[in-house]
């Protein structure tokens, strides 16, 4: 009997121990899930064509290297239950092997398998799989007390570099069970790849060793823009065209080789972020998306939203909410599909405390916009903000949060060419903006 292999959140040879040779014949495959890409919550689109055509160039770059090794990819458009399901029928298949998700839903889709399908998960994308997996129902609430139990002995599985190998399905024909033909609908010849894995490695090894900007990355990493003030991985981690045990160990090389540093350290403590909301995504899962987050008792009532809200929300969603940091960030994101960490924190404080409104329409808006959107770093963060994930309530001020990090108001003047205000002033909140009465007097600082 045949093995499916779902390559979905692993678009990637390298460090990819689901390509080993799996016992028995066996078959690549990709599903893309038709609610993630073209489905709505809270009536908000939950893709974008941007984000999806970013992750159809990585599925067509790793056809391609597949193919190398002739090996086929088939890819799959639907709910993901019923291809697979579909697949198995037609490949004769008894057993599905997959990287374990983080999401509900997906633990679902892949769960309802059995007992049609054996199901085999590999925790592939994250630090703590295998041998270092946390105890869900021991793991704190707090990340520094996460941070804190690990660091003493953490020492990362390191990554392999994937030798491709076994009885897999030939690339003419796993053709024959592809919808193939996405791929050139919806993507067409002309857009230049982003964050294959090819993208992914030399990112990874210019940010390090080329260009060594991890050196000064716990001083850059505030900034609002730019190409070097942080790392840029989180498009390519969320995507799977690269391994975060990889990134790792190539910071710790680095430490080894060239030089150790606060920035050096920094950046693992990021990464070690990004790990804890990946295991506080599978601790309390469905709670994320209770408007209590995982405080109190769960409420999944969908945000309800008055006409003057409404208004409010679209006023933020556009970057037109009349306060300049906020508006120019919002901008970034609508035209870039990034946001820095800092704009991030701000923009959904301010939705949250200044607006007062649902914390899970911003991060709706976030999962349809963002091309680094990852489901636990996304609700984890916005819920921790709100006040309803890992932390109290954490309002910013967005006007000392914009004198301190854009002090000569070069981002917000770059973001919104029509700000006619000078130096400080282009910080000046226009008379309709709102903002909590306690920020009010850090408008005679501009
Ligand atoms: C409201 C809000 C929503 C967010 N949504 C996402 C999201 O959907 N996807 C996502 O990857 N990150 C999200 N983040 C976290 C963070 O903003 C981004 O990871 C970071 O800005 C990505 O840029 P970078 O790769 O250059 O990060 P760097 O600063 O270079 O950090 C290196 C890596 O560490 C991890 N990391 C850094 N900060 C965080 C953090 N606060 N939480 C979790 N992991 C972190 C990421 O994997 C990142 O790639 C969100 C943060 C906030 C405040």
């Amino acid at each position: 009997m045949t093995t499916l292999v779902l390559l979905n959140s692993s678009l990637r040879l390298d460090d990819n121990p689901l390509l080993k040779a799996p016992a028995g014949p066996a078959a690549a495959v990709v599903v893309l899930e038709q609610q993630q890409c073209f489905g709505r919550q809270y009536g908000l689109y939950r893709c974008n064509l941007w984000r999806l055509k970013t992750q159809l160039q990585a599925v067509q770059a790793l056809t391609e290297a597949l193919a190398q090794h002739n090996i086929g990819l088939i890819i799959r458009f639907g709910d993901t239950r019923s291809e697979l399901l579909q697949l198995a029928e037609q490949l004769q298949a008894d057993r599905l092997l997959a990287s374990e998700p983080t999401a509900p839903e997906e633990y679902q889709a892949l769960r309802a398998l059995t007992p049609a399908l054996a199901l085999e998960l590999q925790d592939n994308n994250s630090l703590l799989g295998a041998t270092l997996r946390p105890e869900l129902g021991r793991l704190p609430d707090r990340f520094t007390q996460f941070r804190k139990q690990l660091e003493p002995s953490l020492l990362v599985t390191p990554p392999q570099r994937t030798q491709p190998a076994g009885d897999w399905l030939s690339p003419a024909a796993a053709a024959t069970y592809s919808q193939q033909v996405i791929l050139q609908q919806w993507l067409g010849n002309s857009v230049p790849a982003r964050w294959d894995e090819t993208k992914a490695l030399a990112r990874l090894k210019h940010f390090i060793w080329q260009g060594q900007h991890i050196l000064h990355y716990k001083d850059s990493r505030n900034a609002l823009i730019g190409e070097h003030y942080a790392s840029f991985f989180s498009t390519p981690l969320s995507l799977g065209t690269l391994s975060v045990r990889r990134c790792w160990q190539q910071v710790e090389q680095f430490e080894q080789q060239i030089e150790a540093n606060e920035s050096t350290y920094w950046l693992k403590f990021e990464l070690l972020w990004r790990e804890f909301f990946r295991w506080q995504m599978r601790k309390y899962q469905a709670r994320w998306f209770s408007k209590t987050g995982i405080s109190g008792k769960a409420d999944y009532t969908k945000p309800n939203l008055n006409n003057s809200q409404q208004h409010a929300f679209a006023n933020w969603c556009a970057g037109n909410t009349g306060v300049p940091f906020i508006d120019a960030n919002m901008r970034l994101l609508n035209q870039s599909g990034l946001m820095s960490n800092r704009g991030r924190q701000n923009v959904a404080s301010y939705l949250v405390h200044d607006l007062a409104l649902d914390w899970r329409l911003g991060a709706a808006y976030f999962e349809q916009r963002l091309l680094d959107y990852d489901v636990a770093s996304n609700w984890g963060n916005w819920a921790y903000i709100a006040g309803y994930g890992n932390s109290e309530a954490r309002p910013f001020n967005p006007i000392k949060q914009a004198l301190w990090y854009d002090p000569d108001a070069a981002f917000v003047r770059q973001l919104l060419p029509d700000i006619s205000g000078v130096g400080k002033a282009a910080h000046r909140p226009a008379a309709h903006a709102r903002l909590l009465p306690q920020w009010r007097s850090w408008l005679s600082e501009l």
